[in-house]
């Protein structure tokens, strides 16, 4: 089994080379344009309060932390471990950025699956596949996960996840971030595949995202009724061809005018395609 994971041209990674592909990772979807409503390299989306130069700063303020994850994974840590390196993480993030949060989800979605890579490596040697990863979140941090998703939140995702019974961030989590891996991974591994040009096929696995995830983000700035309206728009989109259609940048950019309109910004989506840029980074299968 182990042999069939192993790839004769590829190196094996590092705790580092799994931790470093974070940040790429989230700077793959920081310099992705268009984008609705969210923070590009060139404008705002729909933020009054954060722009490129506050997500580049909370980059910089983040980049030990996911190798530090990487390497607590390969050693086996447990889940208070996790946490508080995590809380460290949003606290130095929280500093650079001057109280604003760029990257809470992300510290929160790529630090555990850093720590899954690390926890991989150390128990397989071999470079990870994406059904891997998984298996290895479930089966060490995949019970205390569903506590943790039980406890009342304080914080707008949560709120919102708890008042409209949606799937948040906990959640999403403590199932093995099944948005993660069965649409996100998948649309982007077949965008690529397709031969769309990188930027297009992020923005496509972006549409995918959109469609199906319980984006807390857009039920805590406009209700079910503005989570339905950014689905049903990255809906409408694929369905009608997508980033391959020779009119696919301009629809794009018309939902993105639109979302603005709205002030609707899918934090959650962006945080997943930066996981599913991550996952094809690291991943020798994805
Ligand atoms: C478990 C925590 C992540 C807390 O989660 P909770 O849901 O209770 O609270 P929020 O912090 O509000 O939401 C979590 C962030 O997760 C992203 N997200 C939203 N929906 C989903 C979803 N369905 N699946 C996955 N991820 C989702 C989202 O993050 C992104 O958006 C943020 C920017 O949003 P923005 O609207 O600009 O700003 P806000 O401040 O939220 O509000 P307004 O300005 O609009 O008023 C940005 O962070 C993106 O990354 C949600 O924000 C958690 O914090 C936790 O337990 N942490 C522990 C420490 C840790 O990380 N440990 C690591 C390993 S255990
Ligand atoms: N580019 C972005 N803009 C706004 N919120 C985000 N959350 C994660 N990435 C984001």
């Amino acid at each position: 089994m182990k042999s069939a994971l192993l790839h004769p041209a590829r190196a094996l990674p590092s705790t580092g080379h799994i931790g470093r592909a974070a940040t790429l990772a989230l700077y793959d979807e920081l310099s992705l344009t268009p984008k609705p409503g969210l923070v590009t390299l060139v404008d705002r989306g729909s933020h009054d309060d954060m722009d490129a130069h506050s997500f580049m700063r909370s980059l910089f303020a983040l980049r030990s932390y996911f190798p530090k994850m990487a390497q607590a994974g390969s050693q086996g840590a447990s889940f208070p471990v996790l946490e508080r390196l995590g809380i460290e993480a949003e606290q130095r993030m929280l500093a650079a950025t001057g109280g604003i949060n760029t990257h809470r989800g992300a510290v929160f979605m790529l630090g555990l699956l850093c720590a899954a890579g690390g926890a991989v490596l150390a128990e397989q040697a071999c470079i990870p596949g994406a059904a891997w990863l998984r298996e290895a979140l479930c089966r060490h941090w995949g019970e205390a996960l569903h506590q943790r998703s039980l406890r009342a939140s304080a914080l707008p995702g949560g709120i919102a996840a708890r008042r409209h019974g949606l799937r948040g961030a906990s959640q999403e989590a403590a199932l093995g971030f099944p948005v993660l891996f069965e649409t996100a991974v998948p649309a982007l591994a077949r965008a690529h595949a397709s031969g769309l040009p990188a930027p297009l096929a992020r923005l496509e696995a972006l549409f995918h995202i959109m469609a199906v995830l319980d984006d807390c983000n857009l039920a805590h700035r406009a209700g079910m009724q503005g989570l339905r309206h950014g689905q049903d728009a990255a809906r409408r989109f694929l369905q009608a061809g997508g980033c391959a259609h020779p009119e696919g940048l301009s629809r794009a950019q018309a939902i993105c005018d639109d979302f603005v309109a709205r002030r609707l910004s899918p934090g959650g989506a962006a945080d997943t395609l930066a996981a599913a840029c991550w996952v094809l980074r690291v991943c020798e299968r994805p």
